[in-house]
């Protein structure tokens, strides 16, 4: 097992290239099954995720090629016959139950593992299933794997997310566009990652209306073709690096090969602290304010701001000059990063679903836990701020996530290691 060693403070200072998105490539991928031809998708990223779900998609007879140096990925549907995606690989990533609306849709039969992925409290799934069954798919649990049936093409209907959710959303698109001759999914997500889907799928001949809206109307059509696809930037590790840019007061970053129009309002929100950014193209250039301004947020769907990145935010506010709060509307118990910053010499107090901060805290190095992905590298933000070493451990969840995250902070003068984690 890996950890990473920090030697903190230190100002960033450089240019930082933002990756490709895992969440907006993970849905592309399984759409890549619905071809009839193989698809290609460029810009993407070398994670952990990606590795798994590429072994996801192996499993079922597809052909996955990645050409890691290039961040191509070809996917050929041809010889898939195994319709099945087994515990072993779906328990390391909750988006491989993508599966489950993939092989639906186009094979009628599916055999799904109920899924992990990042686990800080409950992760139902159930609006996954109620929503296949209205659209007039058989849906049977039984020892931990979901079975999916459809022989023939479904009526499909109407069905409203309550909560909106991404992951639903996705699955019921994936399921619908070649087996349900008309269904509606009502307050739908409109996350970009979603919106990318459906464009996609429409280049790829699928007949999606409603784009962009909360309200989708799929209406099933005989085949899809392969397609080329460019793959998003990661909207998630922009906003971390913007917040880590913000951090000391010394920073001075320029983000590159960025989605701005990805960002939703989170650059409103960003420019509140005080700090000063320049957004110029697909470039986001950042001056750290002298002293941040407490900034209270609260996580909403997108437009709003993103539950991935309250931890990273919520790590800032502990340098803010006064008091601040975060609140998290989206997941209620996703805070088990707050034990750990504390470790470091926080002032935070969770109750419910909000976390308090006193800001201006002085940080000093000491060893913590990474706990799920984003949390992972919220310790690795207050790690480069904190005075002395800090070691984070079981940065596994991290490699999920952050494409090169040493290499990328080390070049912008941080003093990050990668090292053996003793047991
Ligand atoms: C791989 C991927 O893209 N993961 C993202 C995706 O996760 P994921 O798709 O799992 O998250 P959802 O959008 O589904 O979750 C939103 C809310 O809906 C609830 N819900 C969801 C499904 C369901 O069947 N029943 C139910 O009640 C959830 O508990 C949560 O409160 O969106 C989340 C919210 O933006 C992000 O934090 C994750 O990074
Ligand atoms: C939580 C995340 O991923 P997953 O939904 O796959 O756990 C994430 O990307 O922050």
């Amino acid at each position: 097992m890996d950890k990473f060693v920090i030697e903190g403070p230190t100002p960033l200072q450089g240019t930082i290239p933002i990756s490709g998105s895992k969440n907006a490539a993970l849905p592309l991928m399984a759409a890549a099954i619905l071809g009839d031809s193989p698809t290609t998708i460029t810009n993407i990223p070398k994670l952990r995720d990606i590795y798994t779900f590429n072994n996801v998609i192996r499993v079922t007879g597809c052909r996955v090629d990645f050409d890691e140096d290039d961040g191509r990925l070809t996917i050929d549907p041809k010889n898939l016959t195994h319709l099945e995606a087994p515990y072993e690989l779906v328990r390391k990533m909750r988006a491989s139950f993508y599966m489950l609306g993939a092989l639906l849709g186009k094979y009628g039969e599916a055999k799904v593992s109920l899924p992990g992925g990042c686990a800080w409290g409950p992760r139902p799934v159930d609006l996954h299933l109620d929503g296949m069954r209205a659209m007039g798919a058989e849906i049977d649990l039984e020892e931990g794997y979901v079975l999916a049936n459809a022989p023939e093409m479904m009526e499909g209907g109407r069905f409203k997310l309550e909560p909106s959710s991404v992951g639903a959303t996705v699955n019921l698109v994936l399921a619908s566009v070649l087996r349900a001759k008309e269904f509606t999914i009502e307050n739908a997500a409109k996350e970009p990652d979603v919106v990318l889907l459906c464009k996609k799928l429409s280049e790829m001949g699928a007949n999606i209306e409603g784009i962009g809206t909360s309200t989708l109307t799929i209406r099933g059509v005989d085949s899809l073709k392969g397609a080329h696809i460019r793959n998003a930037s990661d909207r998630i590790e922009t906003g971390t690096f913007m917040i880590g840019a913000a951090m000391h007061p010394q920073s001075n970053v320029t983000l590159e090969n960025v989605d701005v129009d990805d960002l939703g309002h989170f650059p409103e929100t960003f420019r509140k602290t005080g700090v000063d950014m320049d957004i110029n193209g697909d470039s986001i250039h950042i001056k750290a304010p002298e002293k941040i301004n407490p900034t209270s947020i609260e996580t909403a769907i997108y437009p709003g701001f993103p539950t991935d990145l309250q931890a990273q935010w919520a790590t800032m506010m502990t340098q803010a000059d006064g008091q601040s709060s975060v609140t998290d509307t989206v997941y209620y118990d996703r805070f088990s990063y707050v034990p750990e910053v504390v470790r470091l010499g926080a002032e935070m107090n969770v109750k419910e679903n909000t976390v308090r901060i006193n800001g201006k805290t002085t940080l000093k190095g000491a060893s913590v836990m990474s706990t799920d992905l984003r949390a992972s590298v919220s310790l690795v933000l207050a790690g480069m701020v904190a005075e002395g070493k800090t070691d984070v451990l079981r940065i596994y969840h991290l490699d999920r996530g952050y494409e090169d995250l040493e290499q990328k902070l080390t070049n912008v003068g941080a003093n990050i290691t990668r090292a053996t984690q003793e047991e």
